[in-house]
Order: structure tokens, then C-alpha cells, then sequence
């Protein structure tokens, strides 16, 4: 069938019917040419079949612009050989410069790829020159010039045949090439197609990654400039994900990441897209919405379904995610400004207590500035000496001696003066720069209570406060057994103030590095105890010496009862439990004398001193007589 466009590969590779085209100009243009000519020497009968086929042959030129290619070129081929056949009958024969067409010709047909009309025009040209060779033999034909034999026509036969099958070959060889080379460059488009897929997509949920998300915010902002719509950008990130893969290792976390994919694709529509950023967090980019409440509806229903859980094996492994949302154009107009801005109100979702969202506004924006100012602060602070401890006395109740004293950090800051701990800790564990800190306030404190004992007081200890994030990221046990070495200090002067939260929060590794510190001979308290985790089974589990009872119990004990009740109940609980008790932020005698009345182990306060620098401390352990009497 002569349909358009073959999709074979051939010669012309896709550019068949602009070569076509540029072989009909050179046909036409040698048409007109020969024509003058002929007419100049006076054929006029060849002058006006030249003419004749000129103008045939421009309907040719509408099948090509319309594409018919295929039968544009058998047409083109055909009327060829027929010109070229009539003029060799009719002038000279086979010696007719006519028939220099006819190889012509067949080169045509297999540079088109046209094998059948080939071997049509093949035999119907070989026929030809053999039977005008024949026919002048016989005289049945008389050519007029040089009148050939059928002698010659085989001769010429021979040629033909000849050229032709050696082009036929280095055609099909040039063909066989250009199809290896078509499937090559298939190969290669499909190699691209699949980088361009691992560049752009995650290979473990298959979601899109943060360079298509650039490209999804795009589109849907030239949207939403079109509408007046919002365009956003929402950061997703998982709470606590690092316990899942901690508890089940990392295998169980990939699937839960899927999963989590999965999810958060399901409850999208189709235009919103679902990219992921890295390790435990997401992308979503919502098609242009008209108000921020069809964001928070949305974002409502993400939280809810991230919230459902996961079963594992027999497990349900449930967690909760933070979101932070920016939006276009009030928070920015290009995607990288969003993306930092909807994970600026993310990390405050988290900071606010996880399993939240929030939108990005300027203050959180200068919020984050200090932030980063105090940890750049931070980070000089260590490195130029600007920390010092301060010591507060615990003054035991049944002895009426200084037993040990609580460090406390204090930070000079060079233009803001003395800064307390409650302003840079936390930025310091969320920073993890904590690390640093607690191991030079761990070595301080050793020091200092070597000190103490050169001067003579013997007995006194050091409590120091650890945080969470020490437990969980240092090598606490090293760091103290070498503290401890350098200054050659009994590991039973150290106490370690841990809280609570630090006690649940992973208990295997948390129990593995007391027991090497208790193994050291370091003892443990717990602080603000109280206040956090209701379950006290801990208690039995890790060996720790002393309950701190939070002075938030303590403070008020004198004129609320159930504040005095729990205060109680903590002294009765440990003591039959055997653990001492220390009760912080005592400030008046009574209440003194009420802890000293339940049996409570030491009090710590403003009643007896409040913490102070190191000289001041071993000033006030001399105006204590040496004795180390309490005023109570
Ligand atoms: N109103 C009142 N307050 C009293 C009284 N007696 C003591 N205090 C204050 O109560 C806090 C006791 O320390 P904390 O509960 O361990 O609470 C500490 C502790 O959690 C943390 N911290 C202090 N130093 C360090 C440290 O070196 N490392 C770590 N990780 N945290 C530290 O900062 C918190 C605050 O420390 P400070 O500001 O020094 O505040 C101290 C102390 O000055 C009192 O009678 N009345």
C-alpha cells in the first residue's frame, strides 16, 4: 500500500520526503535545461515530450507536499523510465544518451528503499535493452543512429545489472547500518529516560525529589499567578522516625518510609504532587488553592492518616509528623525561598512539641536569626573560654554537713554579660553542640572537686548535669573515666543528674552506658523528679542513688497541701526504696525544717546559698567553719 510516511528506517532516515523534494527540483531543473538544449538543436520532437513530462511531473510536487512520499517516488520513478525507455525506441536505441537515466534510475529506487518497483524497473529495463537489441537485429526496429545489436545490449545488459547490484549491496550495507544505529540511539534515549528518572526520582518510595518539586511548584505558580491562587510548598517531617529504625532496624524503617509514601499519596488528589526531600521527610506541593483553610484542611488530613498505624509483623508501629507550610507569593515567590522558609515552620512545629503544623511567619524568621546568632556565639564561647561553673551547696539534713555541690554553667558572654543556662542549653542540644559543652563542664567540675579536696574537704563531692543528647551521642563513659584519670578524683565524688526523660527515652543504651559509669564507681541522680514519666518501673531497673524532688513541688509546699502530700509521698517511697532524696529551691527555714521533719535526705536552695563562682564557693565552705554547719 502506498500510505504516507514509511516508518522503515531508510537512507534518507526521517528526511525522505525533504530529499525527495530536493530530487525533484534537480529532475525539473534538468528537464528545462535539457529541453532548451534539445530545442536549440532542433528536436522538436523530444523538445515537446521534455515539456510534456515537466509539466506531469509537477503533480508529483503536490503528492510530496502532502505528504504521499511513497507513491510521490514510485510516480517520480516510474515516469522516469518511461521517458527514458520512449526516447532510447524511439532515437538511437540503447546507444541513446537516454539510457543513462535508467541506472539512474534504479540507484533512486534503492536509495528510497522501494525494493519491490527495484526489481520491477530491473526487468522491465534489462527486457527492454534486450529486446531493442534484439528487435535492431532482426529489423523489426530500425534505431536511427548507429544501430545497435543485440550484442550490445547484453554488454550494456552486463553493466547494468552490475552497477546496479553493487549499489543494491552498499545500500543495504549503508541500510543495515543506519538500523543498528536507530536502535543504538533508542538504547540511548532509554538509557537517558532511566538516568533522568534516578536523578529525579527517590529509588527506594519512587517518589519525585527535590529537583521535581522545584519543577511541580513552578508550573503550579504560573498558575496561581493566572487564578490569583496560592501556591505552597509543605515540609513534612516524620517524629521520631530515628526510633523505628533504631528498635527495627533499618530494613523495617525503608518499608515504613513506602508505606508512608503510599499514604500520603492516597489522600491527595492527582494534581498534588508528593516529593521526597531526604531521609525521614516530605514534599508536598498542593495544586493552587484560593485559601489558606483548604491548606489546613489538607494538612489535617496528612497528619491524620501519617498517625495511623503500621503493622509489622505482630507490631503496630505508630508515629506522628510536623508539618510547615510557605506560601506564595506572601512568603516568597521562588521555590528554594519556600522550601526554607516551610521548614523553618516545621522545625517550630517540633519545637512546639511535634505532631503539628505551622505556618511560616517573620517571626519565626528572626527567631531563627538569634538562633543562629547564639550558636555561632556558642561555638566562639568554647573556643575562648567564656563558660565558668558555678557551684550550689546540698546541705545534708541528718548530718548537718555540705555533702556534695551542684555545678552549674554560666556563659560571659562579651556584650551580653552573664548569660544562665535556661537561654543556651537547649539551643545547645538542639544544636548538638552540647556534646562539647558537657564534656568541658564534666572536666571542669572534676577538676574543681580535686581542688576542693587539696584544700581539704575531703568529703565533698560534684554533681554535673547531663542532658539527653550526651547520652545519646557521646561517649559519655570514656569522657568521664578520662576526666576522672586526669585528675586523679574518686569516681565516687562524681554524681551525674540525669532526667527523667533520658531514663525512657532509649532504654537499652541508656542501661548499657550507666552500667559502665556505675561500673567506674560514678553515682547517679535523678533531677526535677516529679515531672515527667509516670511510670516509675525505672526505678527498680536503673541503679541510680537520689531523687532531686522538683522545686516546683517544694516551692509552694508550705501553703499547698498536695504540693506537701507528693513531697511526702517521693521521701516515703524512696527511703523504703533506699534512695536518698535531695529537695531543690529551698528558700525558708520551714521549709527546711518541714523536709527535715518527713525524713528528707539534703535540701539545696537560696536558704543556704545561691550557686556560686568557684572563689566564692571556697570562701563560703571556710565561713562554714570548716565544719560544714548548716544554719538549720
Ligand atoms: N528559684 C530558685 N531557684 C533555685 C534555688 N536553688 C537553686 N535554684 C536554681 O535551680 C536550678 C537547679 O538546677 P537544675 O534543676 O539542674 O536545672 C538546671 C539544669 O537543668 C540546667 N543546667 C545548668 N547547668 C548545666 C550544665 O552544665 N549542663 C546541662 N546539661 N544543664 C545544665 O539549667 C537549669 C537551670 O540552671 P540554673 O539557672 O543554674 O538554676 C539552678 C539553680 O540556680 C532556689 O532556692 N530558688
Amino acid at each position: 500500500m502506498l500510505d504516507k510516511q514509511s516508518n522503515k528506517t531508510d537512507f534518507f532516515v526521517g528526511n525522505k520526503n525533504k530529499r525527495l523534494l530536493q530530487l525533484f527540483y534537480s529532475v525539473q531543473t534538468t528537464m528545462i535545461l535539457v529541453c532548451i538544449q534539445q530545442l536549440l538543436v532542433g528536436k522538436i520532437h523530444t523538445t515537446l515530450i521534455l515539456a510534456g513530462s515537466f509539466v506531469i511531473l509537477f503533480g508529483i510536487y503536490f503528492l510530496i507536499k502532502k505528504n504521499y512520499t511513497n507513491l510521490a517516488s514510485h510516480m517520480l520513478l516510474l515516469i522516469l523510465t518511461s521517458i527514458a525507455m520512449y526516447l532510447m525506441w524511439k532515437y538511437e536505441g540503447i546507444h541513446d544518451s537516454a539510457v543513462l537515466v535508467l541506472p539512474t534510475v534504479l540507484i533512486l529506487a534503492v536509495m528510497l528503499n522501494l525494493p519491490r518497483l527495484f526489481f520491477f524497473l530491473y526487468f522491465l529495463i534489462i527486457l527492454s535493452i534486450l529486446l531493442n537489441g534484439y528487435f535492431n537485429d532482426i529489423g523489426w526496429v530500425e534505431n536511427i543512429v548507429n544501430q545497435p545489436t543485440l550484442n550490445d545490449a547484453f554488454v550494456m545488459t552486463a553493466i547494468i545489472s552490475v552497477i546496479s547490484f553493487s549499489v543494491w549491496l552498499m545500500l543495504k550495507d549503508l541500510q543495515n547500518l543506519l538500523t543498528r544505529l536507530s536502535q543504538e540511539v533508542v538504547l540511548v534515549k532509554e538509557s537517558k529516560a532511566e538516568i533522568d528518572k534516578m536523578l529525579h526520582h527517590d529509588s527506594l518510595t519512587g517518589l519525585p525529589n527535590r529537583f521535581l518539586a522545584k519543577e511541580f511548584f513552578n508550573d503550579v505558580l504560573l498558575r496561581a499567578r493566572r487564578t490569583n491562587g496560592l501556591a505552597c510548598v509543605i515540609f513534612l517531617d516524620l517524629d521520631h522516625f530515628k526510633h523505628i529504625n533504631d528498635s527495627f532496624g533499618h530494613q523495617v524503617g525503608d518499608e515504613f518510609l513506602k508505606h508512608t509514601a503510599g499514604k500520603l499519596k492516597s489522600i491527595l488528589r492527582q494534581t498534588d504532587r508528593v516529593c521526597r526531600h531526604g531521609g525521614d521527610e516530605f514534599l508536598i506541593i498542593l495544586e493552587v488553592v484560593q485559601t489558606e483553610k483548604e491548606i489546613t484542611h489538607i494538612i489535617s488530613k496528612i497528619s491524620e492518616q501519617v498517625a495511623k498505624p503500621f503493622l509489622f509483623e505482630t507490631f503496630d508501629i505508630i508515629t506522628t509528623c510536623s508539618l510547615g507550610v510557605a506560601i506564595a507569593p506572601n512568603d516568597g515567590n521562588d521555590f528554594n525561598t519556600l522550601l526554607k522558609k516551610a521548614d523553618l515552620a516545621m522545625y517550630h512545629s517540633k519545637h512546639l512539641g511535634r505532631n503539628g503544623f505551622n505556618f511560616y511567619n517573620e517571626a519565626l524568621n528572626k527567631n531563627l536569626q538569634e538562633h543562629m546568632e547564639l550558636v555561632s556565639d556558642l561555638h566562639k564561647a568554647l573556643e575562648g573560654g567564656q563558660f565558668f561553673l558555678c557551684y550550689q551547696p546540698k546541705f545534708d539534713f541528718l548530718t548537718g554537713e555540705i555533702n556534695s555541690a551542684e555545678a552549674l554553667i554560666r556563659w560571659n558572654h562579651p556584650q551580653k554579660g552573664v548569660i544562665g543556662p535556661d537561654v543556651f542549653i537547649p539551643v545547645a542540644e538542639s544544636s548538638g553542640l552540647i556534646v562539647q559543652i558537657g564534656q568541658w563542664v564534666i572536666d571542669a567540675a572534676c577538676e574543681q572537686c580535686k581542688k576542693w579536696q587539696e584544700f581539704g574537704f575531703y568529703t565533698l563531692g560534684v554533681s554535673v548535669n547531663v542532658s539527653a543528647v550526651q547520652f545519646q551521642r557521646d561517649n559519655l563513659e570514656i569522657v568521664v573515666e578520662k576526666s576522672l584519670s586526669n585528675y586523679l578524683l574518686p569516681a565516687n565524688k562524681l554524681e551525674l543528674e540525669i532526667t527523667e526523660t533520658v531514663l525512657v527515652s532509649d532504654t537499652d543504651i541508656v542501661k548499657e552506658k550507666m552500667a559502665k559509669l556505675r561500673a567506674l564507681g560514678v553515682k547517679f541522680s535523678i533531677d526535677d523528679f516529679g515531672t515527667g514519666y509516670s511510670n516509675l518501673n525505672y526505678l527498680k531497673n536503673l541503679e541510680v542513688e537520689t531523687l532531686k524532688i522538683d522545686q516546683s513541688f517544694v516551692k509552694n509546699c508550705l501553703t499547698d497541701e498536695q504540693d506537701r502530700a507528693i513531697i511526702n509521698a517521693i521521701v516515703q517511697m524512696a527511703n523504703s526504696l533506699q534512695l536518698k532524696t535531695v529537695a531543690e529551691g529551698v528558700e525558708e527555714e520551714e521549709v527546711a525544717d518541714f523536709l527535715k521533719s518527713i525524713r528528707c535526705g539534703a535540701g539545696q536552695g537560696f536558704y543556704w546559698s545561691k550557686p556560686l563562682n568557684s572563689d566564692e564557693f571556697i570562701a563560703f565552705l571556710y565561713a562554714q567553719n570548716n565544719s560544714y554547719m548548716p544554719k538549720i
